[in-house]
C-alpha cells in the first residue's frame, strides 16, 4: 500500500468515526425533540385549565393576563428551542452524508502542537472529547484555507492576528460518507477539484460554493468593514455566488443579532430569484428576503396606474417602437442629472407650485385645491415639506369631521339606513348597551336610533376618503411630475430632443399610464414631498446585477433603508438596459454618501470553458482583464443559414446532438419574447420545449426558448443563439455579450445574412465556421 493510499484509509476511517458520532448526536436529539414535542402538545391541551381565569375585579384581571402571559412565554420558549433543534438535525443529516470539504493543519507561532482542523458547512463540537470535529466554514480560523498557500499564515480572530504555519492543506470529495477523491495542495484553492466542480452539468437551482471559494471571492464574504461594498466583474466570476455565501457568512458571525428578515436581496426578476433560491437552505440557513425593485414600484404605483415592467420596456426597444427619442428619454429620465433637477424642483415647490386636487366627497367639493394650498404655504417655510404635508393632511381631516356631521340629515343617509343589514341594527344595539349610554329601550327610541344609524352610514361612507387624504391622494401628483416636463423648463431644455420626451411623457400621463423610465422619479418625486416609508430594521442590502439600476434606484433604496450596508454587485459589460450609461460604479460613492466604500473587482470567469470566454471577451470594446479559468471545450461555432427555414433545420439537430452528449439545460435565447415565442410555434412540434417569456415562471430542466432579458444571471449547460444578424445596433454589444456569456460548455451562434458587426470584429481563430 502506497503511503498515499494508506493516508487515503485514514482519512476514510477518520470519516467513519465523525458519521459515528453523528449518528449517535442525532439519535440523542431525537429523543429530546420527541420529549419536547409532548411537551407542547401537552402545554397547548392544558393550556386554559393551567390558567386562572378570573376578570371579577381589575386586581383578578390583571393577574389573569399575566398568567396567560406567562404560560405563553413558556409554550413559545419550549417551541423555539423544537424549532433550533430541528435545525440542527438537518445540519446533522447533511454531514453526516458528507461531514466536510477540506482539511488544514496549522501550526500557530508558539504552540507545540500543530492543529488539525477539519472544514464543513458547519461546525460539530464533541462534548466528550471537548474537540471540534468538523469546523464550520465561516470560523475565523477556516479563512486559512481560502486564503492562504502553504507556508507563513495568518488569521483574523476575535482577540486579534493570528500567525502561524500552514503545514497542510487537503481538500476532499465525500459523498455518501465515502472519500470519492481526495487532493492535497499548495495553492490557495487547488484547480483540480474547481475543473471537477466547473465540469460538472448545469443545475436548475444554483449550488453553494464553499468548498471552493476563490481568495478574492473570499475577500467579498468576510469583508466586515464596508458599509458600501461594490463588486465588479466580468459574466460568470462569481458575484452572486460570492453574494450568497456573504449572506450566510453574515448570518453566522452576527448571529446575536442578525436574522434572515434583516437582510434583502434585489435581483432582476422572479425566475432568478427561484434560481438562487436553494443556497441558503442547503447550507442549513434561512433565505434572505428576496425581491425586485419592480416588485416595490408595483405595491407603490400599480393601483392608480398601468406601470410599465422593465420587460415590456425592453420589447418595445428591441422591437424599434418609437426609437431614437423614446431611447434618449430613458437614458434622460434614469440620469443624475434629471436626479439633481428634482431636488432643485422640490427644494422650489417648498416656496411655491404645489398642486393640489379638490377632496370630494359624493363627487361634491368638500375642500378646494386653492383651499388645501393657502393652507399648506401658511405653515411654517422651515418645516420640511413632507412634514407640512401632515400637518395638511390632519386640517383636512379635521374639515372632513365637520363635513361629515353635515352630512348626516341628507337624504341619501335616509337612504342607506334602509338597506342596512338587520346585523348590523343588532351590532349597534349592543354597542350601546355597552357603553351604558342608553337604557334597553333607547334603541327603540326613533330620534336617538335614526342620529346613532346617520352617524355610523356616514362614518362608514367617509372611510375610505379619510384613508386616502392620510395617503395624501389630494397631493396632485400627476401635474406635479408634468411641470417637469414643460417645454421652456429651463433645469432641462438644453436637451436635445427636450419637447418630444415632454410630448411622450405628457401623454402617457393622460392615459395614467407610466412608462418603465418614469415609475422611479415619479414615485421619487412623490415620496420626496409626503415623505420616504423607511425600514430600519433591514441591515443588509445586496443588490445583483447592479449594472441595470439608476441612479435614482439606488437614491431610493438608501432612504428606504436608512441603517443598511448595501453590497452592490454588477458588470458595467451586461449593463442592457436602454438607460445604461457609461458611469462606472465610483459615482455610488458620491451618490450614496457613505463613510467606508470599498471596491473589489473580480477578473476570473468560472462560468464557461475557456475557448467560450475567450471568444465572448473578443466580443466587447473594453474586455477589462478577463481571465478565462482553464477548463478546456469546444470552441463556439458560428453558423451562416439561408433563412428561417435552415435556422430550424440545424437547431433541431444540433440539440439533439446536445441531449445525446448528456446537457440537460440546453437555451434557444431569442432577442424578444415575440422572436421566441415564434421560434417555439415553429419547433414544438419537433422537440421537446418550453417557453419561458414569463419571469414568474421557475427556471427548470430542458430545452427552453427564452428572451435576451430573462436569460441574464442564469446559465445552462449549452447555448444557441437564435440569430445573431438582428444585434446591430452598437448599443445591443452588451446584450449579445450577456446572452452569449450563458453557456457553460457549448456555444452555438446563427446568423441570416450577415453576423452582427461584433462578431466581425472577433478575431476568427477564436470560433468555428460552419
Ligand atoms: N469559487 C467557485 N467555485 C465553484 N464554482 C464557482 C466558483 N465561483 C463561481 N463558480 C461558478 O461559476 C458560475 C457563475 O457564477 P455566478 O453566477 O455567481 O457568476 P456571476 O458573476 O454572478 O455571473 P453573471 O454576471 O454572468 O450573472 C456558477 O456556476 C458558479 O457556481
Amino acid at each position: 500500500m502506497t503511503t498515499w493510499n494508506r493516508e487515503q484509509q485514514n482519512e476514510q476511517e477518520r470519516v467513519n468515526e465523525v458519521i459515528k458520532e453523528l449518528s449517535q448526536a442525532t439519535s440523542r436529539l431525537q429523543e429530546h425533540l420527541g420529549g419536547k414535542l409532548s411537551d407542547v402538545v401537552q402545554i397547548r391541551k392544558n393550556f386554559w385549565s393551567d390558567v386562572t381565569v378570573n376578570l371579577d375585579d381589575p386586581d383578578d384581571a390583571i393577574e389573569t393576563a399575566a398568567s396567560i402571559k406567562q404560560q405563553s412565554e413558556l409554550l413559545s420558549e419550549i417551541e423555539r428551542s423544537h424549532i433550533s433543534a430541528e435545525s440542527r438535525l438537518k445540519t446533522y443529516e447533511k454531514l453526516k452524508n458528507s461531514p466536510y470539504f477540506g482539511r488544514i493543519d496549522f501550526n500557530e507561532n508558539g504552540e507545540s502542537e500543530t492543529e488539525r482542523v477539519y472544514l464543513g458547512i458547519a461546525s460539530y463540537y464533541d462534548e466528550a472529547t471537548s474537540e471540534f470535529l468538523v469546523h464550520d466554514w465561516r470560523a475565523p480560523i477556516s479563512s486559512l484555507y481560502y486564503d492562504h498557500s502553504l507556508g507563513e499564515a495568518s488569521f483574523r480572530a476575535p482577540s486579534g492576528t493570528i500567525k502561524g504555519d500552514l503545514e497542510l492543506k487537503r481538500q476532499f470529495i465525500i459523498k455518501n460518507g465515502q472519500i470519492q477523491g481526495m487532493f492535497d495542495t499548495g495553492e490557495a484553492i487547488g484547480d483540480e477539484l474547481l475543473q471537477q466542480v466547473l465540469g460538472n452539468q448545469a443545475n436548475t437551482q444554483m449550488k453553494s460554493i464553499v468548498a471552493t471559494i476563490q481568495k478574492e471571492q473570499n475577500a467579498i464574504i468576510r469583508n466586515t468593514e464596508s458599509d458600501l461594498l461594490i463588486v465588479q466583474g466580468a459574466a460568470g466570476c462569481g458575484k452572486t455566488s460570492a453574494a450568497l455565501q456573504r449572506v450566510a457568512y453574515l448570518l453566522y458571525r452576527d448571529r446575536e443579532t442578525l436574522q434572515s428578515h434583516h437582510i434583502v436581496l434585489f435581483s432582476p426578476n422572479n425566475m432568478f430569484n427561484s434560481y438562487v433560491a436553494n443556497v441558503l437552505p442547503e447550507l442549513g440557513e434561512e433565505n434572505m428576503e428576496q425581491t425586485t425593485f419592480q416588485a416595490y414600484i408595483d405595491h407603490h404605483l400599480a393601483e392608480e396606474f398601468s406601470v410599465e415592467t422593465p420587460f415590456e420596456q425592453m420589447e418595445a426597444i428591441l422591437s424599434g417602437v418609437g426609437e431614437s427619442s423614446r431611447v434618449e428619454g430613458i437614458k434622460f429620465k434614469a440620469s443624475v442629472d434629471f436626479l439633481e433637477a428634482i431636488h432643485q424642483y422640490v427644494e422650489k415647490l417648498s416656496e411655491s407650485g404645489m398642486q393640489f386636487l379638490d377632496v370630494k366627497f359624493r363627487d361634491k367639493t368638500v375642500i378646494r385645491a386653492k383651499q388645501i394650498s393657502e393652507y399648506f404655504y401658511s405653515l411654517d417655510s422651515r418645516e420640511t415639506i413632507p412634514y407640512r404635508m401632515k400637518q395638511t393632511s390632519h386640517w383636512i381631516l379635521n374639515e372632513l369631521k365637520l363635513a361629515e356631521r353635515k352630512e348626516r340629515k341628507k337624504p341619501w343617509v335616509e337612504k342607506e339606513i334602509q338597506f342596512l343589514d338587520k346585523s348590523v341594527y343588532t351590532k349597534l344595539y349592543e354597542q350601546l348597551q355597552k357603553r351604558n349610554k342608553y337604557d334597553a329601550d333607547s334603541f327603540n327610541d326613533l330620534a336617538s336610533e335614526q342620529k346613532v344609524l346617520s352617524a355610523y352610514v356616514t362614518r362608514l361612507a367617509f372611510k375610505s376618503l379619510r384613508k386616502s387624504v392620510e395617503e395624501c391622494t389630494f397631493l396632485d401628483m400627476k401635474s406635479l411630475y408634468a411641470k417637469l416636463f414643460q417645454k421652456n423648463n429651463k433645469l432641462l431644455q438644453e436637451y436635445d430632443v427636450w419637447s418630444e420626451i415632454c410630448n411622450q411623457t405628457l401623454f402617457n400621463l393622460k392615459q395614467n399610464h407610466l412608462a418603465n423610465e418614469d415609475a422611479t422619479p415619479f414615485l421619487y418625486v412623490k415620496e420626496l414631498l409626503i415623505g420616504f416609508q423607511t425600514n430600519a430594521a433591514v441591515r443588509h442590502v445586496f443588490i445583483d446585477e447592479a449594472q441595470d439600476f439608476s441612479p435614482f434606484q439606488f437614491a431610493f433604496i438608501q432612504r428606504i433603508f436608512p441603517r443598511a450596508r448595501l453590497t452592490v454587485l454588477g458588470d458595467l459589460n451586461q449593463s442592457i438596459y436602454a438607460h445604461a450609461s457609461d458611469q462606472s460604479f465610483s459615482m455610488l460613492e458620491k451618490l450614496l454618501d457613505k463613510k467606508h466604500t470599498e471596491t473589489i473587482t473580480l477578473t476570473r470567469s468560472y462560468r464557461s470553458t475557456k475557448e467560450i470566454v475567450d471568444f465572448t471577451k473578443s466580443l466587447l470594446k473594453d474586455d477589462s482583464g478577463i481571465i478565462p479559468f482553464n477548463r478546456p471545450g469546444e470552441k463556439p461555432s458560428v453558423v451562416k443559414v439561408d433563412g428561417e427555414e435552415q435556422i430550424h433545420e440545424e437547431l433541431e439537430s444540433l440539440i439533439n446532438s446536445w441531449l445525446k452528449d448528456g446537457h440537460e439545460t440546453i437555451a434557444v435565447i431569442c432577442r424578444t419574447a415575440k422572436e421566441s415565442l415564434h421560434v417555439y410555434e415553429k419547433l414544438k412540434s419537433k422537440l421537446d420545449l418550453r417557453l419561458m417569456i414569463n419571469e414568474d415562471a421557475a427556471f427548470q430542466k430542458g430545452i427552453i426558448i427564452i428572451p435576451s432579458y430573462l436569460a441574464k444571471g442564469i446559465e445552462f449547460d449549452a447555448a444557441a443563439i437564435y440569430d445573431a444578424s438582428g444585434y446591430q445596433k452598437e448599443r445591443e454589444r452588451k446584450l449579445f455579450y450577456t446572452v452569449c456569456t450563458r453557456a457553460m460548455h457549448e456555444l452555438t451562434v446563427f446568423y441570416k445574412g450577415s453576423p452582427c458587426p461584433f462578431i466581425k470584429e472577433a478575431p476568427k481563430t477564436l470560433y468555428k465556421i460552419n
